[in-house]
């Protein structure tokens, strides 16, 4: 489940191109995992998001509970 997520839109994606995401674990701890993500052209030359996330595991119950 997303506890977090922070989003920095560093540079306009021109409509109709094709970009790069990467998305890779930073750390686990327990439950909680971060996740770094960055968004750029296919050549790697201009970045245009980079995001942090993190997310806790839970349980079906926790969904239920509302
Ligand atoms: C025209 C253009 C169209 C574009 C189109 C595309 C749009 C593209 C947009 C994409 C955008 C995606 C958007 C996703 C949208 C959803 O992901 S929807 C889901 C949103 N998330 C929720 O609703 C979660 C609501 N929150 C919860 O249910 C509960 O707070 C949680 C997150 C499950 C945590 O509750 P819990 O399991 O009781 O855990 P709790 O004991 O409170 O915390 C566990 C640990 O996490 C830590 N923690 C919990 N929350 C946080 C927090 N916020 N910060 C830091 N630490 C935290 C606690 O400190 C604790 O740490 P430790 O003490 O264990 O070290």
């Amino acid at each position: 489940m997303t506890a977090n997520l922070n989003i920095n839109y560093r540079s306009p994606i021109p409509l109709g191109s094709t970009v790069l995401i990467e998305s890779t674990l930073d750390k686990e701890e327990g439950k909680k995992k971060f996740i770094l993500c960055s968004v750029t052209s296919t050549d790697g030359s201009r970045l245009h998001t980079e995001a942090t996330a993190l997310f806790v595991s839970i349980s079906v119950s926790h969904l239920l509970r509302g």
